[in-house]
């Protein structure tokens, strides 16, 4: 029938202005001749560098596949000379992104959040059933009708579940799970709709890589965001449904994705009991506006403005900024090797003058860490322990961390204590149980997620988004086959990095108290020596030109923050013990009484001392010296970083 109403042939149609433009493709008003009936064409163009046939094949055919009302389906497609076209029904409204631009840049008012979110939910509901993930889940794939009808399009990056074969099995598999990469991106497109811009927008897209593997997840303020909070009478009744609001995002925006909720689940959350009909959309939004064409034309004449004023118009800006985080956080490969390639790009304003200089975080976010001075940090560390390492050519084992390097046996003299890192590892991740589904969201019953402060500046690193960094396209490469999840791989690290609390720590150098016996094992002194886990991070993550790198992208190798966090940690000990050796060196010669920990300890250094006066062990010492005081620098920063984050909102 639709293939009847819709003729095959770029002769049936006439292309009126364009519409839209993606990365991918081009999109018009169009007329079909036939029937005269206004429709929108995509044009994918094969010949453009960046077209990947099989992303343009499988979306022409979800398109005309799928059948929900607020899933955008295409009437037909073919190929016209070395494009596609793809003929769908024309949203007149265009996109909500569009719509923010031109009409809202504060972003909307929360009835019609919960209209078009609820509406997206019910596309994603019945993608996920039928085994598609979208994976593009934004204000400019999410359209309007001209009759109000929120329709969700632009298949270009989704994946179906069932394309490998057995079709029951793979539902029974994936059943439940494929969501949770769009139920995230779906919880970050609602602060985009209520900021009126992606969070992080105004950071380039390695840092917002970085980021978002550092920060807590992103949240509504309350503070910033005046207009969900105002109290008043009236206004109690928004505070009510804003806190609805920032926990239905905040459920969204769980690390760990078993715990997100699924777009079933979703649609019951009190939030979206506001939720109106198209009518409210058209009365809202699109009455009185000019026609697409037109206001398309008005947002590309203001971003050539900025342009012309050297400025990267902010619809590029957010565009990439969003994109990366979300890829960051879902369901995307990242390669460390080219990652840190990227980042020595990166023109940073504040030029690193000392090698140790971390720079002053008190100005979060503005001042945050970048991640060429992180990596420079922890490049230095790295490189300084990896020629203690050298030196002193220590096994150890990982394997808390599921990384292991190297054999781990144990030398005759050594004695292995567990040590307990009460450490918080990495503790920003927020799990609040979704626990008003369905029922009343009663304010302060339930866990909030503050997040950190999202900044309307405009202002932007342009040598990151402008060209200077390639886009992290090439840096994040899906790879099914051994596909990393970072989401998955964050949430494990840190659940691993708790059991490691307990393990046991080898070494070459000990620490005793007199009057022990040693072979009986009962000394409640940690064992510490020098930095195994850097020579992890050498290897693996950091890397430095000089050192040999494996650059096979496991997850035996990828280290990411938490990961660094935690050796962090466990290094404070070792950091403890190496200082209390170094005081024990200069002062005594074989035994002296030092504290650690507040406990005064009488320490046996048997053979160190004597072998100090060889050059390599006093180059050991100087680069032990420089491991803890880059440890001790890193760790303040990291509690400073900590500190203003929880401050943020009043910043
Ligand atoms: N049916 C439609 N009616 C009206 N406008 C449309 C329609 N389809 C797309 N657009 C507009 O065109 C823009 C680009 O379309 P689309 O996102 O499908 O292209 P893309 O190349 O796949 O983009 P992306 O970069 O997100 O992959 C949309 O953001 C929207 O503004």
């Amino acid at each position: 029938m639709d293939k009847k109403k819709y003729p095959i042939g770029a002769d049936h149609y006439e292309l009126y202005e364009e519409i839209g433009q993606g990365g991918n493709a081009t999109v018009f008003r169009a007329k079909c001749i036939d029937n005269n009936e206004t429709v929108a064409i995509k044009v994918l163009d094969f010949e453009q560098g960046n077209c990947d046939l099989n992303n343009v094949s499988r979306e022409a055919q979800i398109m005309i596949l799928v059948d929900h009302p607020n899933v955008l389906k295409s009437h037909c497609s073919f190929v016209n000379d070395h494009s596609l076209w793809v003929v769908m029904p024309f949203m007149a409204g265009g996109s909500c992104l569009h719509m923010l631009k031109a009409f809202h840049p504060e972003g909307f008012e929360e009835v019609i959040i919960a209209t078009i979110l609820r509406e997206t939910l019910k596309a994603l509901d019945y993608l996920h059933h039928h085994g598609h993930i979208h994976r593009d889940i934004k204000a400019g794939n999410i359209l309007i009708g001209d009759n109000g009808a929120i329709k969700l399009g632009d298949f270009g990056v989704s994946a179906c579940l069932f394309d490998s074969g057995d079709r029951q099995r793979a539902r029974n598999t994936f059943v439940g799970t494929p969501c949770w990469a769009d139920i995230w991106s779906f919880g970050i497109t609602a602060l985009e709709l209520a900021h009126g811009h992606a969070p992080f927008s105004k950071y380039p897209p390695m840092k917002v890589l970085l980021m978002t593997l550092q920060n807590a997840p992103p949240g509504l303020d309350l503070e910033r965001d005046k207009k969900f909070s105002k109290i008043s009478l009236e206004a109690h009744l928004l505070l009510f449904l804003s806190k609805s609001f920032k926990q239905m995002i905040a459920s969204c925006l769980v690390k760990d994705p078993s715990k997100r909720p699924t777009a079933k689940k979703l649609l019951k959350h009190y939030f979206f009991r506001q939720a109106r009909s198209n009518d409210y959309i058209v009365r809202k939004l699109l009455e009185g506006l000019p026609t697409i064409g037109d206001r398309l034309e008005a947002i590309k004449r203001k971003e050539e403005d900025m342009l012309a004023q050297k400025k990267v118009p902010d619809g590029q800006k957010e565009e990439i900024s969003q994109n990366e985080y979300k890829r960051g956080i879902s369901c995307w490969n990242f390669d460390l090797e080219d990652m840190k390639a990227q980042a020595s790009l990166i023109q940073d304003e504040d030029v690193v003058t000392d090698k140790y200089q971390l720079g002053s975080m008190n100005s979060f976010p503005g001042g945050i860490l970048s991640e060429k001075k992180l990596l420079h940090q922890l490049s230095s560390l790295s490189e300084a322990s990896e020629s203690a390492e050298n030196e002193g050519a220590a096994s150890s084992s990982y394997s808390a961390m599921g990384f292991s390097v190297g054999n781990c046996e144990r030398s005759e003299d050594e004695l292995s204590i567990s040590s307990s890192t009460n450490g918080h590892i990495v503790s920003q991740t927020s799990s609040p149980r979704a626990d008003s589904f369905g029922e009343f969201d009663l304010p302060g019953k339930r866990h909030m997620v503050d997040g950190i402060p999202h900044h309307r500046h405009h202002h932007h690193h342009r040598a990151a988004s402008s060209g200077c960094i390639p886009s992290l396209d090439r840096v994040l490469s899906y790879n099914g086959s051994r596909s990393l999840h970072i989401d998955d791989f964050v949430t494990d690290a840190m659940s691993k990095a708790s059991i490691a609390s307990g393990v046991q720590q080898r070494g070459r150098f000990k620490v005793t108290s007199e009057g022990v016996d040693l072979d009986k094992g009962a000394v409640p002194l940690p064992v510490m020596h020098k930095s195994h886990s850097m020579q992890v991070i050498s290897h693996s993550f950091i890397g430095h030109p000089s050192l040999p790198v494996d650059t096979t992208p496991t997850p035996q190798n990828h280290l990411p923050l938490p990961a660094l966090q935690f050796i962090l940690q466990t290094n404070t000990l070792q950091r403890d013990c190496i200082l209390s050796l170094m005081k024990a060196n200069s002062t005594i010669d074989s035994t002296a009484n030092i504290s650690i920990d507040g406990a005064s300890t009488s320490i046996h250094i048997p053979a160190i001392d004597k072998s100090l006066h060889d050059p390599n062990c006093i180059r050991e010492k100087e680069l032990l010296n420089e491991i803890t005081y880059l440890q001790w620098r890193l760790a303040s920063a990291q509690e400073e970083l900590h500190k203003c984050r929880t401050e943020g909102p009043q910043v």
